[in-house]
């Protein structure tokens, strides 16, 4: 934060305790609120009360620290020959709170799994979410509204709706975050520093309206689309921003048993063609797309379309206890005449198109969830050290350190666990993590967000009323319990996931009584 050059004494800020002046220090820094006095949330008389004293500690008590950067035009000059104690965070910076960071970020911490190319990307992208994207996510959490276009273009000029794809030919030739890491080279580690990265703004309606749709659609065009010329087309509109697509599978009829789909697809005598009708429910980013990967039943099994926005296609937007900024939406088709050539993968085997997009995307959602816990933990342990009780801080009471002993305990251990699936993720061929990793990776999401619910109940416990106040220092863990039920259904529910992981492993049981 830019502070005017102009230096006083203690002294002379007592003197600012007036009816025509507010003056007060906050860490050395000198703040003349004479004119934001009607204007502070928190009340004039509060700010009168400290007139011309030090204010440091009222102010930490009662507010986050980016406040001060929000108001910065406030201050006036700093306290002569005194130095500034607070750190303020530049964006990109590490935060210097144990446990806020992942341990192969905490520097006397070494790791098996990273190399210089993950270190690169996690700087350049952290640099670029607090520049670019945290600003926009904080602005549509709050008001409901949709990603901007601007951010949407910037994104895909640095690479990153080409990254958050993940591995793949895709990224070869394309310029990632002014060459962090080469598209060759980019793993499962980039990947998923791509997903945790992208957390840190917490606001998880946000985070999917963020094209989480472009994340489980556009794979399904990349992996099975048959005319090059059109996954070609598809792709340079998706990537450039131009066109937005989503993942329509589950319908009100069907969410997790989407063998149980209704929406129908019905060739036409000429054969050039499907007519599709039914509903889909619950679709990211459908309200804002142009293209619809669409799970549909064509009588002798499940099959994927694509289709695109126009006649008898309807969309609104779906009431959440998340953010409208996620785009959750009811779709109709009515009578939609969709070409033959649009259809993914096999007729009627539409199934595997379907199955063969979860695991990454469990995963996905795995990586977000044990971030978005730890930026819990961060925020829990800052206000515990911050906030004041019966004349302690809330960190010098024994209940309280146990309440976050266990939120880092189940964030560190979740973590590990996902850094080790994800090692087998880059070892592995296609065939061999969908023989292997489904079951896994299921128990990893099932118990990431039973982990999340304890973290989620412990957090608000320790920041009282502020864990269900939606603005002010509270923000990021009213988000967090208000919207990590997200994840314990989406993408599978944790049950039916428990009972994947379960079932996968009992077809590696050996056959002989034991
Ligand atoms: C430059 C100095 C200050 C600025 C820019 C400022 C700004 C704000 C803002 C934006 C809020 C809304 C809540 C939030 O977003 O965090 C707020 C709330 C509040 N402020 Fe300040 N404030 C300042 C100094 C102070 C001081 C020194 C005190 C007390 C001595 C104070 C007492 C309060 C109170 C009591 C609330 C309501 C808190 C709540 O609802 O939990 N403020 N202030």
């Amino acid at each position: 934060m830019d502070v005017p050059s102009a230096t006083f004494t203690r002294d002379e800020v007592a003197k600012h305790n007036t009816e025509d002046s507010t003056w007060f220090i906050i860490d050395t820094v000198v703040y003349d609120v004479s004119d934001f006095l009607d204007a502070h949330p928190g009340g004039e008389a509060v700010l009168r009360q400290v007139a011309g004293t030090d204010a440091t500690t009222a102010f930490y008590n009662l507010h986050r620290h980016e406040v001060l950067s929000k108001y910065a035009d406030l201050a006036v000059g700093t306290i002569q020959g005194e130095k500034q104690s607070i750190l303020s965070p530049k964006p990109g910076d590490l935060s210097p709170v144990p446990y806020a960071e992942p341990l192969w970020l905490t520097p006397a911490f070494k790791s098996p799994y990273y190399k210089d190319s993950h270190r690169k990307l996690q700087r350049a992208f952290r640099e670029f979410v607090d520049v670019h994207i945290t600003p926009v996510a904080l602005e549509c959490e709050r008001n409901g509204t949709h990603i901007t276009q601007d951010l949407i273009e910037k994104m895909s000029a640095a690479g990153v709706l080409h990254m958050r794809m993940g591995p793949g030919k895709h990224l070869h030739g394309v310029n990632l975050l002014n060459g962090a890491v080469d598209g060759k080279e980019f793993d499962y580690f980039h990947d998923m520093i791509m997903s945790q990265e992208g957390v840190r703004p917490g606001c998880r309606g946000f985070q999917d309206g963020n094209m989480a749709g472009m994340v489980i659609g556009l794979t399904c065009i990349l992996n099975y689309c048959k005319d090059p010329a059109m996954k070609k087309r598809i792709s340079d509109e998706v990537f450039s921003g131009q066109k937005k697509i989503c993942l329509a599978i589950t319908e009100a009829f069907a969410g997790s048993d989407v063998a149980g789909l209704r929406a129908t697809a019905v060739k036409t005598p000429d054969g050039k063609h499907y007519i599709v009708n039914g509903t889909k429910k619950w679709i990211t980013n459908g309200v804002f797309s142009d293209y619809f990967v669409c799970g549909v039943n064509t009588g002798k099994g499940l099959s994927v379309l694509l289709i695109e926005r126009g006649e008898g296609v309807e969309t609104k937007a779906i009431k959440t206890s998340y953010s409208a900024a996620a785009g959750t939406t009811y779709i109709t088709f009515d009578n939609v005449k969709v070409p033959v050539e649009n259809l993914l993968g096999e007729e009627h085997k539409g199934i595997y198109v379907i199955l063969s997009n979860f695991n990454h995307e469990r995963w996905t959602m795995t990586c977000a969830t044990i971030r978005y816990m730890r930026l819990v933990v961060e925020e829990s342990l800052k206000w515990a050290h911050q906030r004041l009780v019966f004349g302690k801080r809330l960190i010098d009471q024994p209940v309280i350190r146990l309440k976050l002993a266990k939120m880092i305990a189940l964030c560190e251990s979740h973590q590990s666990w996902l850094e080790t699936i994800t090692y087998q993720m880059c070892n592995m061929s296609y065939a061999e993590q969908a023989k292997h990793l489904g079951g896994p990776i299921g128990l990893l999401k099932m118990s990431s967000t039973r982990a999340a619910h304890e973290v989620a109940d412990d957090a608000v416990q320790i920041w009282g009323g502020r864990g269900l106040t939606q603005t002010g220092m509270g923000r990021v863990i009213e988000n967090f319990q208000r919207t990590y039920k997200f994840d314990a259904i989406l993408g599978g529910a944790e049950e039916v996931l428990g009972d994947l992981g379960v079932r996968q492993a009992m077809k590696f049981m050996p056959k002989a009584m034991l």
